[in-house]
């Protein structure tokens, strides 16, 4: 399809924007009037960079308040209009959106608004420009989709068409199913955006919190879907009014908008067998992931001393030594944990830029290059390190912020990698053991503008959905929360952003940069049996009030020795209608990275979140 989007949705200078947004591949634009009548230079030549960029400018938008006006604004609306359509000439637009009126002297008269439509189209004409007619939510008069076609078709003019915009339709909870028996050729332009459910303003909700595709909580897909069922072939076309994105830097927002239009045509190409008016993109599919197979981390000599320790009191024993590198392997269940402290690595990159932090995750997965082809396809960077004599070599991308992700074959098992990499002698420290089984997941701490970045990216690439979006107080600002998994809950990530530039997440962020890990949940089977050892071990754990326990009695229905034992274990308690779920926190090691012990019980999907705000409470009170 012609890709295409909004100015209004990336932050910098217009010509900026263009450039951001030819780089990442897009074919035009919509131009956002501000953007035009605050850039420095003629029609003529915004036309030329355009061109010289390869983008065309494909609508110009908006044009306010016009249909349904009494006199004289209906044609001082028309003079207005003729002067836009000078500047589209000289620019090279082709089209302009008309929004729906949501001026109070507006009159609700779909036959007046049909007829001063046609006047626009007629005028339009005239020059070979094209009107397209869009409800807006908040339209005075007009707000949906299908009110807005009732007054094209009455018009009836081959200039004049609508334009759809998923936000207004989805926003109203508006069915969109009948937009596959609208003409495909009546429908002149389409815009997509994304959004949280948020119960606000739909104004406001617009006008701040929409996303792209793929981000947020809309059936996107679906509403893609009966575009296309319909016979559109025009542009597919991004317009996100988004106050985050603002002030993100837009190469960075050019390419996850790139993402999102990828990832919305291959998911509505899997509902569209029958029919295919336009030829959509076909990545490779999602690969089947299966669960963490390693996590790596970055340091230098000192700090692989301190984390060897540290990994020691967690139960881990040090099973081996790379081949070539200066990495060590640990082990405890199936839990591999390595500690990269080689010179002139990509990890002794990390550890330079963001100290001693985690710098790769190693996914099992049935098709390592066909992920790695999945990811480059969704505009993702392939990464390959330097690979020794015998070694093997694991495909790995990049993730948003910087931190790698190795696709490890399925098919090498439990050792193989491992055997193969590294020199594998147990140091025997096994009684130490303490009952740590999986990775359960990995939580990690982003900036405000990351999060949008992270959930796409897990969407697209990898193939992770998002769950619930929770908000948790920090006694010095709030955190956002998100969990993504796999189908199967193999493979889990939350991802955590600060809404406050006091709490400990942001801090901690200020320190790593963003998109580090912000702490590692490892699973046992007797949270109890396994917390005792670790203590043992000497491990410290973040207390818990007492207030919190009693707290916890008059909120859920415990046994009371379930309660004493949790108490007295500074264990935390979460329970669902799926199940309960068991956890503690480390105390944190330097720049803030901690480890959490849990035990899920039954069904249990989610990760304790509501008692974060206990963690982080204590934590403060350090
Ligand atoms: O918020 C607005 O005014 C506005 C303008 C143009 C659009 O296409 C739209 O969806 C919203
Ligand atoms: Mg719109």
């Amino acid at each position: 399809m012609h890709r295409s989007i909004a100015t209004v949705s990336l932050s910098g200078t217009l010509r900026q924007k263009l450039e951001a947004v030819a780089a990442a591949g897009f074919d035009g634009i919509e131009l956002f009037e501000a953007d035009f009548i605050n850039f420095k230079g003629t029609a003529a030549e915004l036309r030329r960079i355009t061109a010289d960029l390869g983008l065309t400018i494909d609508l110009y938008q908006p044009f306010r308040d016009f249909e349904g006006m009494p006199e004289p604004q209906f044609h001082r609306s028309l003079e207005r209009a003729e002067r836009k359509f000078d500047l589209m000439e000289a620019m090279g637009a082709p089209m302009v959106l008309c929004c729906s009126n949501t001026s109070p002297l507006s009159v609700n008269d779909p036959a007046l608004a049909a007829a001063q439509l046609h006047e626009l189209a007629e005028r339009a004409a005239r020059r070979n420009l094209r009107v397209g007619f869009e409800a807006l939510a908040w339209g005075r008069h007009t707000s949906l989709y299908g009110q807005a076609w009732e007054i094209v078709k009455e018009a009836n003019h081959a200039h004049l068409g609508l334009i759809l915009d998923s936000f207004h339709t989805l926003s109203l909870k508006d069915d969109p199913a009948g937009i596959a028996s609208i003409p495909g050729d009546k429908i002149f332009f389409l815009q997509m955006a994304d959004a949280p459910l948020l119960s606000m303003d739909v104004l406001q909700w617009a006008r701040h919190h929409r996303s792209f595709p793929g981000q947020g909580d809309f059936d996107v897909v679906g509403f893609f879907e009966q575009v296309l069922r319909a016979g559109y072939t025009g542009p597919l076309s991004l317009e996100i009014f988004n106050d985050i994105f603002r002030e993100t830097p837009n190469r960075r927002t050019a390419v996850d908008a790139m993402r999102s239009l990828l990832y919305l045509e291959s998911e509505a190409r899997q509902r569209l067998d029958d029919v295919e008016p336009v030829q959509l993109f076909s990545p490779p599919p999602v690969p089947a992931l299966s669960g963490l197979s390693f996590i790596e981390f970055a340091a230098d000599e000192a700090s692989a001393a301190t984390l060897s320790t540290l990994v020691k009191q967690l139960g881990f024993r040090r099973i081996g030594k790379h081949r070539s590198k200066a990495v060590t392997l640990y082990r405890e269940g199936e839990i591999n944990l390595i500690v990269n402290a080689q010179p002139d690595s990509f990890a002794r990159g990390r550890f330079e830029a963001h100290g001693t932090s985690v710098c790769a995750l190693g996914v099992r997965c049935d098709d390592p290059l066909a992920a790695v082809g999945r990811a480059t396809a969704m505009r993702s960077q392939r990464h390959d390190s330097p690979v020794g004599p015998n070694e093997l070599r694991v495909p790995a991308i990049v993730a948003p912020g910087g931190n790698l992700i190795h696709f490890v074959p399925e098919a090498l098992g439990a050792n193989g990698l491992y055997e193969a990499d590294f020199i594998l002698e147990d140091d025997g420290a096994g009684a130490n053991d303490a009952g740590l089984q999986r990775i359960d997941h990995v939580a990690l701490g982003l900036a405000l503008d990351q999060l949008d970045t992270w959930v796409l990216f897990t969407r697209a690439v990898l193939g992770l959905e998002p769950g619930e979006s929770l908000e948790l107080a920090d006694p010095f600002g709030l955190i956002r929360s998100r969990g993504v998994a796999n189908a199967d809950r193999s493979l889990r990530l939350v991802l955590n952003v600060s809404l406050s530039q006091r709490t400990r997440t942001a801090r901690t962020l200020s320190v790593t940069g963003g998109g580090a890990v912000h702490h590692i949940a490892l699973s046992c089977a007797d949270i109890f049996e396994t917390a005792a050892k670790l203590r043992a071990n000497g491990t410290r754990f973040v207390p818990i009030s007492d207030n919190y326990y009693d707290d916890l009695a008059t909120r859920i229905d415990i046994a009371p020795e379930l309660l004493a034992r949790m108490r007295e274990a500074g264990v935390l308690f979460d329970r669902s209608p799926a199940g309960d779920y068991l956890h503690i926190y480390t105390e944190s090691f330097e720049g803030g990275l901690f480890f959490e012990v849990a035990q899920r019980v039954g069904n249990y999907d989610a990760y304790g979140a509501l008692n974060a705000p206990a963690r982080m409470a204590s934590q403060a009170q350090d």
